[in-house]
C-alpha cells in the first residue's frame, strides 16, 4: 500500500480550550477514501484543518506524499483541495465568476483556468447554471460549487469537512458520485461525517474519533469485527430473560427484549430456539443483527453516535 497522508501523534489546543486533537495517528492509502466519523467536538474539523495547514500543530507531524507538512509551506495548497464546513463563496457572483476567482487564487490563468472551471461544472453537476447568481442556489447547490473550487488546481488529496450536513438528497447524491469518480482517478479522499452510513457506503477505510482520540479504526469489516461480535435479538412474552442460558455470552436489555452477543450468533440462536421451543414460550421476535458502526461507537463510548 502506498501511503498518501499520515499522521503521527498529532496534538492540538485552541488557546485556554481543551485539548482538541489528543495524540491522533493513522495512515491513508493513496486513492482510497478515509472516513473520519465522531460526534460534534470529537476533533474532525481541527485534523483537517491541521492537514489543510490552515491551522498550526502543536506536536506530532503530518505527512502528504512522503513529504512533512511543515517543510511543504505554499506546495501544500497545491496538493490538497480542502472544503470547509462553512461555504466560502461570493452570492453576489455567479458560479463561473466565483470559481474564476478562486482558480485565480490557485494560480491558474487563462484557457487552463477556463477549461478546468468547465469541466469541474461538470463533475459537480451544475454546468447550465453556471451563469446564475450563487445567492440563488440551494444549500446543496452552494455546497457543490465549494467542492469544485478545491478541485480546480487538481489536487492529490481532497479534504471534505462534513460536506452533506443540511442538503437535499440530490445534491448529496451528487457529492457521492463526486467522491467515487475521485476514487476511480486516483484521487485520496479524507471524509468526515457524523453519519456513519456515509463511512459505510463510501470509504474503504475509517478512524472513530471521540474527544479528540482514535478509540478504533481501520477497515470496515476490521472495526466491526474487532469491536462487536454478531447478535441476537429476542423478544418473548413473560420470560424472565435468557441470562441463565448464556454464561458465555454478553446479555442486555433492549428495546422490548434482549440482545444476546457473542462469537457464534447461529449457536446462540439454536440454543435459544431449543430452550423456548422446550418451554413453550410466545416468541414475539428472534432475529440476528450484524454489527454496525452505530454499535461499535455504543459499545466504546457508552453514547450514541448522534447524541
Ligand atoms: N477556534 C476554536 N477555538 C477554541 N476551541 C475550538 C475551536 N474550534 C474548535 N474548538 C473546540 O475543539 C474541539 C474539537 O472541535 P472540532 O470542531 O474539531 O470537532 P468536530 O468533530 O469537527 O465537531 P463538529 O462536527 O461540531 O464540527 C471542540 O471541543 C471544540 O469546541
Amino acid at each position: 500500500m502506498k501511503v498518501a497522508l499520515q499522521l503521527d501523534n498529532v496534538f492540538k489546543q485552541y488557546k485556554a480550550g481543551k485539548q482538541a486533537v489528543n495524540g491522533v495517528s493513522f495512515r491513508v492509502a493513496e486513492g482510497s477514501c478515509f472516513g473520519l466519523l465522531g460526534p460534534n467536538g470529537a476533533g474532525k474539523s481541527t485534523i483537517m484543518k491541521l492537514i489543510a495547514g490552515i491551522i498550526p500543530l502543536d506536536q506530532g507531524e503530518i505527512t502528504l506524499l512522503e513529504r512533512p507538512i511543515a517543510q511543504m509551506r505554499g506546495r501544500l495548497g497545491q496538493s490538497v483541495g480542502y472544503v470547509p464546513q462553512e461555504i466560502t463563496l461570493y452570492e453576489s457572483l455567479n458560479a463561473w465568476q466565483n470559481l474564476h476567482f478562486f482558480g485565480k487564487m490557485y494560480g491558474l490563468r487563462g484557457k487552463h483556468l477556463q477549461e478546468r472551471i468547465a469541466l469541474v461544472l461538470e463533475q459537480v453537476g451544475l454546468s447550465e447554471r453556471a451563469r446564475d447568481k450563487v445567492g440563488s442556489y440551494s444549500g446543496g447547490m452552494k455546497r457543490r460549487i465549494n467542492i469544485a473550487a478545491a478541485l480546480l488546481h487538481e489536487p492529490k488529496l481532497v479534504v471534505l469537512d462534513e460536506p452533506t450536513v443540511g442538503i437535499d438528497p440530490q445534491s448529496r447524491n451528487h457529492i457521492f458520485e463526486l467522491i467515487r469518480g475521485m476514487q476511480k482517478a486516483g484521487i485520496t479522499v479524507l471524509y468526515s461525517t457524523h453519519y456513519m452510513e456515509e463511512v459505510e457506503l463510501l470509504c474503504d477505510e475509517l478512524a472513530i474519533l471521540d474527544h479528540g482520540r482514535v478509540i478504533a479504526a481501520g477497515e470496515l469489516r476490521e472495526v466491526l469485527g474487532q469491536h462487536m461480535g454478531s447478535a441476537v435479538y429476542v423478544e418473548v412474552d413473560n420470560w424472565q430473560g435468557p441470562e441463565q442460558l448464556f454464561a458465555n455470552a454478553k446479555v442486555r436489555a433492549e428495546g422490548n427484549g434482549w440482545l444476546i452477543e457473542g462469537s457464534s450468533a447461529l449457536q446462540i440462536m439454536h440454543e435459544l430456539t431449543g430452550a423456548l421451543l422446550q418451554s413453550g414460550h410466545q416468541v414475539r421476535a428472534l432475529e440476528l443483527q450484524q454489527p454496525t458502526l452505530e454499535s461499535v461507537f455504543i459499545k466504546l463510548t457508552g453514547a450514541a453516535l448522534r447524541d
